[in-house]
This record gives C-alpha cells, structure tokens and sequence, in this order.
C-alpha cells in the first residue's frame, strides 16, 4: 500500500493525516497545539510538525508530503537562515496604519490590478512595512521573506539555520505556491510573478529595476511541482521519517488546500469556520475588488480563489460558551431552544477588531438588550448568528463579484456544532451540507502531495454529515444589519 500525508499548520494546531494513494482512505492521523498569540517563533510550528508527524506514527512508510498552512505570516530570515523576530501572523492587527499608508500612496485600483487584492493589515506586506518602521534594525537584516508553509517545508527539506539543520540556510531553496504567494500582496495571481517594486516601497528600500534581484523570496512552484528530499539528508530519525527520496509537494495556503480537499467545483462556496471565518469559491477568472472586501486570490490547482475572511469566527463561540459556564454542546442546545433573531439580542462579535469590514480597533457589542431577551439561550443564539451574519456579508461581496453560488460546504472546528449547521440554513439563502467530520485543509494537502507524486490529480470523494433544511430567516440578518450600523 503507498501512502501520501498533508499537513495543516494552522493557528491553533498543527494537524497530520495520512491517506491510501488508491483510495484517499485515511489510514491515520495526528495533532500537536501551537502557542497562543498573534506573534509566534516559527521553532514552535516546526516541533509541533514534528509532533504531530510522530503522533500519526511517523512518515516511514509515506511516499509523498505537502504541507498548508496558515496565511499571510511574515517569517523574516537573515543570511544564516535564522529568524529575526517571532512571525507576525495573520490575525496580527498592529499593520493596520502601514495598511492604510501604503494604501494612499500606491492607490487601492492600482493594488487590485496588480496584485488582486488591496491590502489590510492581515497581508504580509503590511507588516513588512511595519518592520521597517517600528524596528528599522530587524527590517535592515532581511535577506529573505517566507510564509508559514514555505518555511515549513523548506525545515522538513532539510534546510534551515546555520547549525540547526542538515543542509543549512540554502535561501535559494525556498519555495511556495500560487495561493500561498497570492496572500503576500507582493504577487499577482494572474502572471504568477512577484511585485518587487510593492515590496521595496513596503521596506522602503529603493526601487529594485532588475526582476528577481534582491531579498530572496520563495521560487514559485506548479501544484503538481515534486521536490525531493536529498538522498544523503539523514531523516529526521524515527521522529518524522523525512529521509532521503520522499517526494515534498509545494504546500499551499490553507483555504486553497480546503478547496482541493473538498474537489470543491462551480457552485460551491465554502464557508469554513476555525479562528478565522472564511467564505470562498474556485474560479477560472481572477476577481479584483477594489473596494477590497473580496481578496482575490489564487487556488492551488492553477485557478483563482476569490475570498472574504473575517478574524472573528469559532473564537467567538468559546467566549460565549465561558462567559455561560459552559462547553460547545451545551451552547448549541442553549442556541436550539431560542427563536431566530434571538428576541432582538444582536452579538456584533469583533471580539480582536475586524478584517472584513476593515475595523481593526474594533470591539464586540452586545445590543438589543431588554429583560425579556437577555436569556442565556438568546446570547448563545445571538452569538452563533452574529458569526454567521458576517461569513453571510462575505458571501454577498463574493457574488457582487460575480462568483456563482449554489450551495454552501460548511467546514472547520465550529461546523461539527449541530447548532451552528441548523442556524447557517437560516442565516444562508443556499442550501447548505456538512461534509463528513475531517480535517480538510491537511486531506487537500494530501491530495496535492498524491498529485505530486503520480502527476494526475486524484478524484478521490468526500462523504457528507449532514443537509440540515433550508429554513431561511431573513430576520436574523436585517437586525444584525440594523444593529451593526
Ligand atoms: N463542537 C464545536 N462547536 C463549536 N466550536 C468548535 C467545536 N469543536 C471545535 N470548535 C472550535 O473550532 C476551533 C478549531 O477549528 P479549526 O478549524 O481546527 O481551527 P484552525 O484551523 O484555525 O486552527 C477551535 O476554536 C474550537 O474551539
Ligand atoms: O487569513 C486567512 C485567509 O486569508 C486565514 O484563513 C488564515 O489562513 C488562518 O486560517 P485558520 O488557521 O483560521 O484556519
């Protein structure tokens, strides 16, 4: 039997799997935490990978890996290859003025067309601008720029610092993909290049003129791209299995693998919902919003990937749940017993400010309180459907820019949550299934590394949990509209 792994490295966790190349059957699977913070040492992702790996039983017998990953998270390497300064990651807000600088000075027209997205404070060239102001020391060190997964998968190759690696800092080594660079705002999805004249302004070095030269950024690779590790790299031992031979896919960035995960086609918009919310769809056509709601990324199987994300999604739950005195079941039976529109109780949730809408010093809001909706069941019910509300205004910004949508795939932590499934058939206008329970960002990478190491894509299927009926309840989204303005 041949086996392939994905990976997700997300924000809370890093997540195994391991499946039959035949079938895509998954064989087994493992997990490691990854630190609280918005700032986090990138050593803690790679001995959380190396965890994880152990926990699903190592890599011994696997052919094939690729590793997704979080986006947007600025890993800042020096010339021996060791990180200056712990990774800003995506949910990071303190970019948000260089945001709104660079956004004066380049023009957000002039930011969709060249790079498809007009940057917040998520993206990675925001918070390069900020290095280069708040630690000018840190930002005159740079001598190469990578994401969470292309910095992962350089470590699993056997790179890394001088010293703390088997091949050592081969900056040259670095790679990435189209939907991971996508996230830069230094790349246009579009011609698969990168946009070093938008990177010099962010650090705020002098225009380079010469394709190519300067800091060192990943070399961009095709989905179904095979790098291998070298034959004479010693594994990692029993920890990981990552000897000589295996076959290392290009990675990608986590929604564009949750897309290949779900064989997600024309018509489906997926709504995932982890630490962020996120609402995208697979497109042939680049989308360029210039309002800048919709980031119009690319996928990781040669398209587009139009996306709205908000910082605000399954986090939202857990507060609420604590400040109930409860856990997630109870909080979705609570939801379950109020009315749609939780008697007028409306939890605009910017618990960590906001991406989509841009409000990145925003705060949560409880309003609508009177003694009759201040019930316990009505704050666990406003609070599923404030989440929703805006994963909802995500999904209306996606088809204002012509995206078609004719179901809803729900996915990620808080879709295992009965309640959160039931309320989204009211919230959403869209019929909307629950795949099988699943770690789809890691099983989308295990489809890219089976694509590596066979050269066709697999057409492997996915189940279904559930299609809870359509129950729409338009309510639910005009008082939260009402509310929030
Ligand atoms: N049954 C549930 N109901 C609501 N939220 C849940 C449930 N199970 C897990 N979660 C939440 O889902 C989140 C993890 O989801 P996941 O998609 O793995 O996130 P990420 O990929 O961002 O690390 C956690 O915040 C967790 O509390
Ligand atoms: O910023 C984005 C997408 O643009 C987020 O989707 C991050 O990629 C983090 O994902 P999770 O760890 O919450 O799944």
């Amino acid at each position: 039997m041949t086996s392939v792994a994905g990976v997700d490295s997300s924000t809370q966790s890093c997540k195994v799997i391991i499946r039959d190349l035949e079938s895509g059957a998954i064989v087994r699977s493992g997990r490691a935490p990854h630190p609280d913070g918005t700032e986090v040492d990138p050593e803690a992702w790679w001995q959380a990978l190396r965890a994880a790996i152990a926990d699903a039983g190592g890599l011994g017998d696997v052919a094939a890996i690729s590793i997704a990953g979080q986006q947007h998270g600025m890993v800042a390497l020096d010339a021996d290859g060791r990180v200056i300064r712990p990774a800003l990651l995506w949910n990071d807000t303190r970019s948000a003025q260089a945001a709104a600088d660079l956004v004066d000075e380049v023009g957000a027209a002039e930011f969709a067309r060249r790079t498809g997205t007009v940057p917040v404070a998520s993206f990675t060239l925001t918070k390069l601008r900020w290095l280069a102001d708040a630690e000018p020391e840190n930002a005159a060190r740079v001598v190469a720029i990578a994401l969470p997964h292309d910095w992962l998968t350089w470590r699993l190759r056997g790179y890394g610092p001088v010293g703390e690696s088997p091949l050592g800092p081969v900056l040259s080594e670095l790679t990435t993909d189209r939907s991971d660079a996508s996230g830069t705002s230094y790349f246009d999805p579009t011609t698969g290049s990168y946009d070093r004249n938008l990177l010099a302004r962010a650090l705020r070095l002098p225009d380079v003129p010469v394709p190519n030269e300067g800091i060192q950024l990943p070399r961009v690779l095709d989905p179904w791209a095979a790098q291998t590790v070298d034959a004479e790299m010693p594994s990692f031992g029993t920890t990981t299995g990552a000897g000589g031979g295996l076959v290392v896919g290009a990675g990608a960035g986590d929604n564009a693998a949750a897309a290949l995960g779900l064989g997600a086609a024309t018509g489906d918009v997926v709504v995932s919902i982890g630490t962020s919310g996120t609402v995208f769809a697979v497109t042939d056509r680049p989308v360029r919003d210039t309002a800048g709601t919709v980031a119009g990324f690319a996928d990781a199987a040669g398209g587009f990937l139009p996306l709205v994300a908000t910082l605000n999604a399954a986090r939202t739950l857990v507060s609420i749940a604590a400040v109930l005195g409860t856990d997630h079941d109870e909080l979705g039976r609570l939801a379950l017993t109020a009315e749609p529109g939780a008697g007028g109780l409306v939890l605009t949730p910017y618990f960590e400010g906001e991406r989509t809408p841009n409000l990145p010093d925003a705060t949560a809001s409880l309003t609508g309180m009177t003694l009759a909706s201040t019930t316990r069941a009505n704050l666990a019910r406003a609070a599923i459907e404030g989440m929703l509300c805006g994963l909802a205004d995500g999904l209306d910004a996606l088809t204002r820019c012509g995206v078609e949508a004719r179901r809803i795939l729900l996915i990620g932590g808080a879709a295992q949550n009965a309640a959160v499934a039931t309320i989204a058939a009211q919230v959403f206008d869209l019929p909307v299934v629950v795949p099988e329970p699943g770690e789809y960002v890691a099983a989308g990478a295990a489809v890219q590394a089976a694509w590596a190491l066979t050269g066709e894509r697999p057409a492997w299927q996915i189940g279904i949990a559930s299609r809870p009926a359509s129950d729409h309840r338009p309510i639910i989204r005009e008082q939260y509209s009402s509310h929030r303005a």
